[in-house]
């Protein structure tokens, strides 16, 4: 009989071949098991990816409008993209906000761009983790725990009823804003830390501001050429200040116990346990993490309480409550904050709406799955208020104005202006105390109106009122 040798050899090769196909099959499958999937998005141009989108949209102070939200409608909550010449994943959601902002340390840790880490100064605490991270927390908690409060609140009333009283006092025409930063600035230098504000010295400390987001180009005129000779200055300013504390402390003139932030410091100092350069750095990131962001909270809730009469009515009757209940001339209690509620929504409201801070950036410590899809390590992460703020799912009809929202049980990481996990905003208490007595005292003192109701809201990269926030006022006891 005729045999096909050919026949032969393919029954013969029949299971080797067989084999190999399904290993390779198995093998293929593997390799997808173990391939990681990048979130979805566009890494836009070679190198500057899509950053000019992302800076066009932030000047407008658009940048949640314009930059995140169509590529959330497009990409999903959790997107990827370039900006600032890293490749970036943005994530959205409570659920992804407590996810990477509980994660600090373990899977993904702060990162500032240069140019704000060379300003604050490397040994600042948003540069710091672990036990220093600690160390410091401990510090600023100790004098903004409930002892260090109760002695805070008449020092900010005072310093408050003395601004008003020489610079508000006998005008028909005052910058909110302005009068805000000039506050916020002195009560951090002079009721948190203890440093007396020298002539000069919040000009200075601007100058370093307007640095810190700029790009870290040193060239003469720059913006963050001008920050870093301010920074010098303040150094220059604050070895002394450091200096002469030490020594006051050391011949046991002064102790720590004075309550005062800068004089903990400088025990800690004193004991070894940081550096003069840790002080000084930690200083300068406290002016900047306490000055624009509760100035421009304080100036949205006056905006929202002027298109709000209603809101304002039962506003100002707390307050009436509280001061009816004084001695005349007689400083605000931390009691009496506490009677305070309906202003705290009204406050917490604005900061939904218009949160001071739009989100920060960390950076991958490792690869991070997260929802099916793979964070490499080195990338970074930018977390956004916004997110959460205006979307439907956490809040009922997001854009508008309801501050009595704030009676129901919020869902965790959902209300984020003050961040969350480890490095929740160490100064929470500080800026809640700045707004209700800054409040307090001008709604019991002064009628007031909005110059520009319509004025726009510009970002740099702080949103702020581009035209300062003029309001009238009128005395309600001439
Ligand atoms: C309305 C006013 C304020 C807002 C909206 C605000 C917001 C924030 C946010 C969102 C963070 C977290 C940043 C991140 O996760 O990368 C933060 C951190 C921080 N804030 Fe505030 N802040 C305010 C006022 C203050 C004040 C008055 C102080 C100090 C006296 C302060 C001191 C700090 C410090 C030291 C950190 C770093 C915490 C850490 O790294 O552990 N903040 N703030």
């Amino acid at each position: 009989m005729f045999v096909d040798t050919s026949y032969v050899l393919l029954w013969t090769l029949f299971p080797l071949i067989a084999v190999v196909y399904f290993s390779f099959l198995r093998h293929k499958k593997c390799c997808n098991r173990d391939k990681k999937v990048l979130p979805p998005g566009d890494m836009g141009l070679p190198f500057i990816g899509e950053t000019m989108e992302f800076f066009n949209a932030q000047r407008r102070n658009q940048l949640f409008e314009e930059f995140v939200e169509p590529r959330i409608q497009k990409h999903g909550k959790i997107f990827k993209t370039r900006i600032m010449g890293s490749p970036t994943v943005v994530v959205n959601g409570a659920e992804a906000n407590k996810f990477i902002l509980s994660n600090e340390f373990k899977l993904v840790k702060s990162s500032w761009p240069s140019s704000s880490v060379q300003l604050m100064g490397s040994d600042c605490i948003m540069e710091k983790d672990s036990d220093k991270h600690r160390y410091l927390r401990g510090v600023i908690g100790t004098t903004l725990g409930y002892a260090g409060l109760e002695v805070l609140v008449p020092k900010i009333c005072s310093s408050v009823r003395f601004y008003l009283a020489t610079n508000w006092k006998g005008q028909e025409k005052v910058s909110l804003y302005h009068s805000t930063k000039v506050l916020t600035f002195s009560i951090v230098f002079e009721c948190l830390l203890g440093i007396n504000v020298e002539p000069g010295m919040l000009d200075t400390f601007e100058r370093v501001l307007e640095g810190v987001f700029s790009p870290a180009v040193e060239f003469p005129g720059s913006k963050f050429w001008r920050a870093k000779k301010a920074r010098v200055e303040i150094e220059k300013m604050l070895i002394k200040v450091v200096r002469k504390k030490r020594k006051e402390m050391e011949e046991k003139l002064l102790s720590k116990e004075n309550g005062m932030l800068l004089s903990r410091l400088v025990h800690g100092m004193i004991q070894g346990e940081i550096s003069e350069k840790e002080v000084i750095d930690n200083v300068v990131l406290l002016v900047f993490a306490a000055h624009d962001t509760t100035s421009i909270a304080i100036a949205m809730t006056f905006k929202m309480l002027a298109q709000n009469p209603d809101c304002y009515k039962k506003l100002l009757q707390e307050h009436v409550d509280i001061l009816n209940n004084k001695k005349c001339g007689e400083n605000l209690t931390i009691e009496d904050t506490k009677n305070m509620n309906y202003t705290w929504q009204v406050a917490r409201e604005s900061m939904r709406l218009f949160p001071p801070i739009f989100g920060s950036f960390r950076k991958a410590i490792t690869d991070i799955e997260y929802e099916g899809l793979t964070i490499p390590r080195g990338w970074k992460v930018l977390w956004t208020t916004y997110g959460t703020h205006y979307n439907e799912q956490y809040f009922k009809d997001p854009m508008s104005f309801k501050p009595s929202r704030f009676e129901e049980t919020i869902q965790p990481y959902a209300y984020v202006p003050f961040g969350g996990g480890p490095r929740l905003c160490a100064g929470y208490q500080l800026a809640k105390l700045n707004i209700l007595i800054f409040v307090h005292y001008v709604v019991t003192q002064y009628d007031w109106f909005l110059l520009h109701p319509e004025e726009p809201i510009t970002m740099d990269p702080l949103p702020f009122p581009s035209l300062g926030m003029p309001i009238r006022i009128s005395s309600k006891y001439t």
